[in-house]
């Protein structure tokens, strides 16, 4: 009798004992993490107020868009943090004017301090982009498109014709496109802020060492946005060090500070007028008087509103832009020719298209290069392919709170919506890993709706007041060079596959290699 007593608490004790788990296992953080397909992502999730995105193992977004189909559009990682894969959500978080700010643990990056980048607050943020976004107008590109954006593609193509490559076998020369095309877009960006380009186009053979340390620094972007404080830090101390240890031990951050300082010449001979602009070895040329990015910023008025900024401030700004704009537009261009070349007949109607523009194309303008549909259509796709920033993109659920697909999301809630995620969303984008221009074009059983739908749901360039201010200058370089590329050369991958252009998420896309061509001048 005794023994079954025993047993009997005993087994009632254990029933005690799992609920009592259950319970707190329920009640605990952990337990919206068990809809996870592992406890590796859910580990370190609250860490920092951020997702633990392992960013080094190439499948964390894919895992993402994994989990959207599974557990439908709102995936929570913690209880105050979630993801969110509908168009209204992301309609309603990236709106002009919104309340959802940029998350401040993760907008932290030291090497953009200073810069609007960082500013989380929208209203703050609208006031400094307003000085600058006029130049950036569509017009105002259009108007820069002879003096600013086409002198650097004229001297790409030239440099792709007739130096910088090694010649193979068959006559052809092996060009390092990923290299190239980043050297190409930090030019183009530099050229168009101040009307003088960094220069990393003469580097022999596209391997510019900013470049390379450009990579460096976005293989350790987890770092910053997990641990703000310690990268911070460390930064910090870096900045301390005598400059030749810095050169001599650390090239990756010599070279970031060697940019930040072109960047802080440049804007200190604009502010310093006609005199400044003859010294210092970012000086700009005497004698160009076109306006710059900068202008309205170095002569605020404010009774617009207008704020007025430090030189450090506009620095970080002019190196935003020039970051900003750099891997993301050289990844679409990437994206562009890997997958026209890896697709005979895409690349036999691109080409056929072209040959009805005059020859070689040199003097089309990007309005009616835009108008051809067959090339509009790879440019769309290589931005949709390319994702901009496929990651978080990360904001706060303002004071009155949100509904998302009908929950009511508190106020504070973190809430990230992927690019990826969204451009990957089946039910949106038929075969969406696949390369298809011709969704693009308005054909018999492609009606305008449906290409209008489309556009609706391309956020390549994300929306409302935190979106890309460089939009206009990435579409108009894309069709600009593309069409001058594929209408002069002949063009075949060279060892590249889709192995080496599978890609991780480092704010911005990496690929695991690099994509080299086969290039020689056509003869049509
Ligand atoms: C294919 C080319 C490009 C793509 C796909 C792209 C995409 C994006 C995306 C998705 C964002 C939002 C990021 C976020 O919310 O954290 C962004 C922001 C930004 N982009 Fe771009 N971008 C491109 C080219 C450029 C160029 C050429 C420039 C400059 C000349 C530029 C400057 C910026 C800046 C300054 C921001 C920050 C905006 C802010 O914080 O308010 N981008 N871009």
């Amino acid at each position: 009798m005794a023994q079954f007593t025993d047993l009997l608490s005993t087994a009632f004790l254990l029933l005690v004992l799992y609920h009592a788990i259950k319970y707190i296992y329920r009640i605990s953080p952990l337990h919206p993490l068990v809809r996870f397909p592992g406890p590796r992502l859910a580990a370190m999730s609250n860490l920092y107020g951020g997702w633990f995105d392992l960013s080094w193992r190439r499948s964390y977004v894919k895992e993402l868009a994994g989990m959207h189909e599974r557990y439908g559009p709102i995936v929570r990682a913690w209880p105050n943090q979630l993801h969110v894969r509908d168009l209204d959500a992301y309609n309603q978080i990236f709106r002009v004017g919104t309340e959802f700010i940029k998350s401040p643990h993760f907008y932290t990056n030291p090497v953009l301090t200073h810069s609007f980048f960082n500013i989380t607050s929208t209203r703050a943020a609208t006031a400094r982009r307003a000085m600058m976004m006029p130049f950036f107008s569509r017009d105002a590109v259009r108007r820069a498109e002879k003096t600013l954006l086409n002198p650097i593609i004229d001297k790409f193509v030239d440099i792709l014709a007739v130096q910088h490559a090694n010649i193979s076998d068959d006559g052809s020369r092996v060009v390092d496109m990923t290299m190239a095309t980043r050297c190409f877009a930090a030019d183009s960006v530099m050229n168009f802020e101040y009307q003088k380009p960094l220069g990393v186009l003469d580097a022999p053979g596209f391997q510019a060492a900013f470049i390379h340390a450009m990579d460096g620094f976005s293989a350790t972007q987890q770092w910053p946005i997990y641990f703000p404080k310690t990268f911070g830090a460390i930064f910090r101390a870096i900045e301390m060090l005598p400059r030749w240890m810095v050169e001599r031990f650390m090239q990756p951050f010599a070279l970031t500070q060697w940019v930040q300082r072109v960047c802080f010449e440049r804007i200190a001979a604009l502010q310093e007028g006609e005199a400044g602009l003859e010294k210092g070895e970012a000086g700009l040329e005497k004698g160009k008087g076109a306006p710059t990015v900068f202008d309205i910023a170095l002569n605020p008025k404010m009774e617009k509103g207008h704020p007025r900024l430090t030189r450090e401030e506009l620095a970080a700004d002019a190196f935003l832009f020039m970051v900003a704009g750099t891997d993301t537009t050289a990844d679409a261009l990437t994206a562009a020719v890997f997958n026209t070349l890896y697709n005979p007949e895409i690349h036999a109607r691109l080409r056929d298209e072209l040959r009805t523009l005059r020859p070689k194309c040199d003097s089309s303008g990007w309005a009616e290069l835009e108008r051809l549909p067959y090339l509009h259509g790879i440019v769309k796709e290589s931005l949709r392919l390319s994702y901009g920033v496929p990651g978080r993109l990360p904001r706060v659920v303002p004071d009155a709170g949100a509904v998302f697909c009908g929950q009511k999301i508190p106020p504070g809630t973190q809430v990230s919506c992927s690019i990826f995620v969204y451009h990957h969303n089946e039910s949106a984008w038929q075969d969406s890993f696949m390369f298809k221009p011709e969704r693009w074009i308005v054909s018999e059983n492609h009606n305008a709706e449906a290409v209008a739908e489309l556009e609706k749901r391309f956020l390549s360039f994300s929306r409302g007041s935190r979106s890309c201010p460089g939009m206009n200058l990435a579409y108009a370089n894309l069709h600009l060079l593309l069409a001058r590329l594929f209408r002069r050369f002949d063009m075949e991958l060279f060892e590249t596959g889709k192995e080496e252009m599978e890609w991780k998420d480092s704010f911005v896309p990496m690929t695991r290699g690099h994509l080299r061509v086969k290039i020689r001048e056509a003869e049509d």
